[in-house]
């Protein structure tokens, strides 16, 4: 079995139907998960679902980073575990390679899944405590019954070192290990397959800030390294601006904005991207604290840096509505301050919109200006309509 210098895998690996150039690597359509709600006496019978995700619609290509980003519970997760094939989507389709394997048995999905790897968001749940270093990182080659030439001790020694650790960790047990080199053994596992995509749950919010920047270092040098596709689940978009090329937003089950970095970033056309993005601490500052860290790669600071761009801060209004009731027609209309009476009664659709970018979609009725600036603070809610709050940018007069 002979390694490919450029991408890690083994050269049997990279045989066979490459994606074309520009050919995704992963395509989800109409992604839905639906959890049903059982209740009643004495039969359990569905009495109604969490509609967790609701007919998402996205492409990842070979070796790029592609961010998703939302508050809590609002399907990141669960989108992540269906990529995955984790979880059974109730609806939707998934391809991977230009191969349908939305419900593929397990048999035909073993070879995909060692080329699909998770990263979890807690390290210290992650990894059995029970386990070594060595049996944990080695734990998919056992199961894949993959023998790496020098054997599989070797190559785990070799993943160690690939993961900023010691190759002399081998014997030790995750307890042993700060919350940061925990996460390095977890990823560590996510490579010893070779993967093509890693689709990382959180992988630095359990994390102290300090070792964030450290962490995500080591991933963004691995992507360009070993050509590994990211799809990085984030609550944070300090931390997504740093490593994706583009960025999804997502809100109760929906992606309602997609598009490269720099177009989400400087020119937000939904107003829930605004609105998260305006609560996006300056660039400069992620930065600093990583600069404290002992380990940050100099492509990192560099990467997407300089300041946020300014919108004046926005604080929502009110809370997410439960997604076993969502709102009709556009979900975010009971928190936006630019909501109308056809917002209720029509969904709208993710799509290219005068003004954006190729490529930067949006699904909404009365977008955002394409332009930022700095504001002042304004609170917008949608209970205050009507003048009051219509100042500082991003408000209809
Ligand atoms: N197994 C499950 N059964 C029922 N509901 C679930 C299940 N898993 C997730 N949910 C619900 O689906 C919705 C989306 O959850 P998900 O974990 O995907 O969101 P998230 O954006 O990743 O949030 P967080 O960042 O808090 O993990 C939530 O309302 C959650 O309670």
């Amino acid at each position: 079995m002979t390694r490919d210098a450029a991408t890690g895998r083994t050269v049997e690996q990279s045989a066979g139907n490459e994606p074309a150039p520009g050919e995704p690597l992963l395509v989800a359509e109409r992604l839905t998960k639906h959890f049903p709600i059982m209740g009643g006496f004495p039969f359990q019978r569905k009495v109604g679902a969490v509609q967790a995700v609701d007919g998402i619609d996205l492409a990842v290509h070979a070796g790029e980073s592609f961010g998703l980003v939302g508050e809590s519970g609002c399907g990141k997760s669960t989108t992540g575990r269906l990529l995955t094939r984790l979880l059974e989507p109730t609806a939707g389709r998934i391809s991977y390679r230009g191969q349908d394997i939305t419900h593929v048995d397990r048999k035909a999905l073993a070879p995909i899944r060692s080329e699909i790897q998770m990263i979890f968001q807690d390290p210290y749940s992650s990894l059995n405590p029970r386990q070594t270093v060595g049996a944990i990182i080695s734990g998919p080659m056992e199961i894949n019954r993959i023998r790496p030439p020098g054997g599989r001790e070797t190559r785990v020694r070799e993943l160690l070192e690939t993961v900023g650790l010691s190759p002399e960790h081998y014997n030790r047990f995750p307890h042993e290990f700060s919350g940061g080199q925990r996460q390095r053994i977890g990823v560590a596992r996510a490579l010893a397959l070779n993967p093509r995509l890693i689709v990382a749950d959180e992988p630095v919010s359990a994390l102290d800030v300090s070792i964030q920047a450290q962490v995500v270092n080591l991933l963004q040098r691995l992507r360009a390294e070993l050509g590994i596709a990211f799809v990085f689940i984030a609550h944070d978009l300090a931390v997504v601006r740093h490593f994706s090329q583009r960025v999804a937003v997502m809100y109760l089950g929906k992606i309602v904005e997609v598009g490269d970095r720099e177009s989400i970033y400087a020119r937000p056309r939904h107003p829930y991207t605004h609105a998260l993005l305006s609560a996006v601490p300056d660039a400069t500052e992620f930065l600093a604290e990583g600069a404290g860290a002992s380990h940050v790669d100099a492509g990192y600071a560099g990467a997407g840096g300089g300041p946020a761009p300014g919108p004046g801060r926005i604080r929502l209004a009110g809370d997410v509505p439960s997604p076993i009731r969502p709102p009709s027609g556009c979900r975010f209309r009971t928190r936006c301050w630019k909501a109308r009476d056809r917002c209720a009664s029509e969904e709208p659709p993710l799509t290219h919109i005068p003004g954006n970018r190729a490529g930067h979609l949006t699904a909404c009725h009365f977008p955002e200006d394409p332009t930022t600036e700095r504001g002042e603070e304004v609170i917008l809610d949608p209970a205050l309509r009507g003048g009051d709050v219509a100042k500082g940018r991003g408000v209809e007069g």
